[in-house]
């Protein structure tokens, strides 16, 4: 006879602690993206953003109609599926890296760090898009996703919008078309788009010390644009062109927000990429579960070519080249990234597709 499992309800999540340390934070931009619908207010906030694409390639959205309840209820349902459900029925889809296809489970500590015998610490769950030709549908066969479906399409709708209000911004700073962007990456689409939950556990001293206290080496990410639900455990670091690193300061209710290579590519070099990484986080802050909720947004079976922008073209960024499928550059990167049995440093390391090449070697 088998005994059905009760399942529990997703637990209220309580944010951890900011931490009291008095850490070397960098000076990011915050945007208030509730202006976008009013008259002249889409204008004004390309204008804010601009410095920020420019400058930092990393910036804080708010007012972004996510409410207090979804934002918390988004990182209720990561430590539900972290907490709540077996291994196994984790495992119901696990990622094929070596198709680079990131949707699924990926397990912790099945890659080795720097050469040495530590194991990654992150287990991460990514959620496809609940396109409406349900071409997505395949991937969900994790129990987590099947029983909490339509509150994870809302709140996979809901991150999008907030994407695609910023893609509408970057057209406008760049002069195009305002949908040129947004069109690109519709939500119906297909796309590698992603939801993801991730975890960090916490290693030991030593092990962090010999793989120089790392918990996810430097890197860039492989899309056009990332939104991170607010994270209060510091640990995430953005490096600066003089080389230096600085801790990304917890936004009460902000989306922390990145560029990634498809949009360099896109604008000819002219937004900013901008190489981050992940370090042990403080000591007040070590025990705490670090679960980060993010929306990874990645073209697909679109040309990428540099946008024919009146402000490039003055620039003297804009150049005609051979497009690159958006599909094949993100599936080729996650391929080069994850397929393989270690997290090496690859220092000087890069990865090239047609004209698109990419710096893909610092680390620390
Ligand atoms: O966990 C974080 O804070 C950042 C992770 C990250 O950069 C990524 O998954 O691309
Ligand atoms: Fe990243």
């Amino acid at each position: 006879m088998t005994v059905a499992t009760i399942r529990p309800q997703p637990k209220e999540w309580v944010a951890p602690q900011e931490t009291q340390e008095d850490l070397d934070w960098a000076e990011l931009t915050t945007v208030d993206i509730s202006k976008f619908d009013q008259p002249g207010g889409k204008q004004e906030l390309a204008n804010e953003l601009k410095q920020a694409v420019e400058k930092d390639g990393f910036w804080a959205v708010v007012g972004h109609g996510i409410s207090k309840e979804e934002f918390n209820h988004q990182y209720a349902l990561g430590q539900h599926f972290f907490e709540d459900y077996t291994l196994e029925e984790k495992k119901a889809q696990e990622v094929q890296f070596e198709q680079g296809n990131y949707f699924g489970y990926k397990i912790k500590g099945n890659k080795k760090v720097f050469d040495t015998d530590v194991r990654d610490n992150v287990e991460t769950l990514n959620i496809a898009k609940f396109t409406s030709d349900h071409k997505y549908d395949q991937y969900f066969k994790q129990p987590f996703i099947q029983e909490h479906r339509e509150e994870l399409e809302i709140l996979s709708k809901k991150a999008f919008e907030v994407a695609r209000k910023l893609l509408v911004l970057f057209a406008i700073i760049l002069e195009l078309p305002e949908n040129y962007f947004a069109d690109l990456h519709a939500y119906d689409l297909p796309s590698d788009d992603h939801l993801r939950y991730m975890r960090y556990h916490p290693r030991s001293i030593e092990d962090d010390e010999q793989v120089e206290r790392i918990w996810a080496r430097g890197h860039t990410d492989f899309g056009s644009l990332t939104l991170l639900y607010n994270q209060v455990v510091a640990g995430l670091q953005i490096r600066l062109s003089d080389g230096s690193w600085k801790y990304v300061k917890p936004v009460d209710q902000g989306l922390i927000c990145n560029i990634g290579d498809t949009l360099l590519f896109w604008s000819g070099g002219y937004f900013k990429l901008t190489i981050h990484r992940v370090i042990r986080p403080p000591n007040d802050q070590i025990n705490a579960p670090r679960i980060g909720t993010f929306y990874f947004v990645r073209p697909g079976d679109v040309d990428i070519s540099i946008a024919p922008s009146p402000l490039l073209k003055k620039l003297g960024l804009y150049e005609d080249i051979d497009p690159v499928s958006g599909t094949d550059y993100v599936r080729g990167r996650v391929k080069d990234y994850h397929d393989r049995k270690d997290y090496l440093k690859r220092e000087n390391a890069t990865f090239r597709l047609g004209a698109f090449e990419i710096k893909d070697g610092i680390c620390a």
